[in-house]
């Protein structure tokens, strides 16, 4: 039952759950901090809708890109609050929830999560902590799209040919000649744990640099594309795509006259939108929707995730031949067009835990 559809007895005791109303004209503040309890109803309430409540735990830095007024004032006027967890206070003091969202490592959190979870298992939690633990390693992260082996008469989805280095730079110049993998290659850290260091990049251009490298390393084999890539928003059965600016391609000449490791720290936060940019249109044009939309529901349901995004590019000079080479939990939703609707709708469409509890 979506949201909309609901009415609910209307009471006076002021609690979540017991009391809902909507006021008259007036509009209220409700600030992210108090928002599980309301004042008494005006006179002239009507009963209404009872709210969602998400509470959330992100870091300032998301909060400030998420949570932007124009999604909290949508949310409010279609009844979800969003609530800040105190992590210094029990989770299960706080709330009640329906949801709770939440990007956020460390094993202490997990652990608070996971007995969350188990006492209140008709709470949505967006997304299990172990699935999201699955995009955390670059190697298993990319595992579900090699496996899925997508290809259709809309194109072919891979992955780049890549290969772990756990510990030894030594043995990186041989392991990558018997592996078959061409130059340039992009080295990446191993671990994707959002941490600086887990974004620090580089291209190694020739043989010899490969063992100034520092792994644990995933070496990917460095894709032409055309300096443009696409990101693909996915809000549970929603996705979203939009044009980045990306690494320029290397051209044989270029790969022929370098030599040496170049570091590039946090490539696609300082990228712009390549959206509306003058572009080769063989370059530019998106992956067909049908395409973006059999991968994208392959892999929700595969990594049994609902909050992520990935990076997908075009090989240049191909119209159909497809790589994502990244997947992201809870991504920047701050640049996705019109993601306030897109995310409250979300949000409705899980419903109240009172509901979900029910029907078990
Ligand atoms: N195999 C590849 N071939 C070509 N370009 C690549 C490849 N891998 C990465 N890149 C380029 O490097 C950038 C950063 O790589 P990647 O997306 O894996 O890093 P990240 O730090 O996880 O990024 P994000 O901030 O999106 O999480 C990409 O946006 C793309 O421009
Ligand atoms: O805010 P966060 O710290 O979660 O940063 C995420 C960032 O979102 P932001 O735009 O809000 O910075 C994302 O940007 P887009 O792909 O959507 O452009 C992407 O770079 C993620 O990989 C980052 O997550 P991390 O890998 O660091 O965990
Ligand atoms: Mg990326
Ligand atoms: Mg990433």
């Amino acid at each position: 039952m979506r949201l909309e559809d609901e009415i609910v007895p209307f009471h006076r005791s002021g609690k979540r759950g017991e009391e809902e109303y909507v006021g008259g004209e007036e509009e209220e503040e409700v600030s992210s901090i108090d928002a599980g309890f309301f004042p008494p109803p005006p006179h002239n309430a009507l009963p209404v809708q009872r709210n969602v409540v998400v509470g959330y735990a992100l870091t300032s830095k998301k909060v400030k890109s998420f949570l932007q007024p124009k999604l909290e004032g949508l949310a409010r006027k279609k009844g979800i609050l969003f609530v800040a967890i105190d992590q210094n206070r029990p989770l299960s003091e706080q709330g009640p929830f329906d949801i709770v969202l939440h990007k956020l490592t460390g094993k202490e959190w997990l652990q608070i999560l996971e007995d969350y979870r188990r006492t209140y298992p008709e709470v949505t939690i967006l997304d299990p902590p172990d699935a999201i633990q699955h995009l955390h390693n670059r190697q298993s992260m990319l595992q579900c799209v090699a496996d899925m082996n997508l290809s259709n008469s809309y194109g072919k989805v891979d992955i780049p040919r890549q290969l772990v280095i756990k510990k030894d730079a030594a043995c990186i110049p041989d392991a990558v000649t018997n592996a078959g993998l061409m130059l340039p290659i992009v080295a990446k850290p191993l671990v994707a744990d959002g941490s600086a260091k887990s974004h620090e990049l580089s291209l190694a251009y020739d043989q010899n640099s490969l063992q100034k490298l520092e792994p644990p390393l995933v070496l990917q084999e460095f894709v032409n594309h055309g300096g443009v890539l696409f990101k693909v928003y996915i809000v549970g059965e929603t996705i979203k795509v939009v044009r980045r600016f990306s690494l320029p391609d290397v051209c044989k000449r270029e790969l022929c006259n370098s030599a040496g490791v170049f570091r590039f720290p946090r490539v696609s936060c300082a990228a712009a939108s390549a959206d509306g940019a003058d572009l080769d249109p063989g370059v530019a044009e998106l992956p067909p929707q049908p395409l973006l939309e059999k991968l994208s529901k392959e892999l929700r349901r595969r990594l049994g995730l609902r909050l992520f995004n990935l990076d997908i590019i075009r090989e240049h000079g191909t119209r159909d031949q497809f790589y994502v080479i990244d997947i992201n939990y809870f991504p920047g939703y701050g640049k996705m067009p019109e993601y306030e609707h897109i995310f409250t709708d979300f949000l409705l469409s899980l419903g109240h835990s009172e509901y979900k509890k029910r029907s078990f």
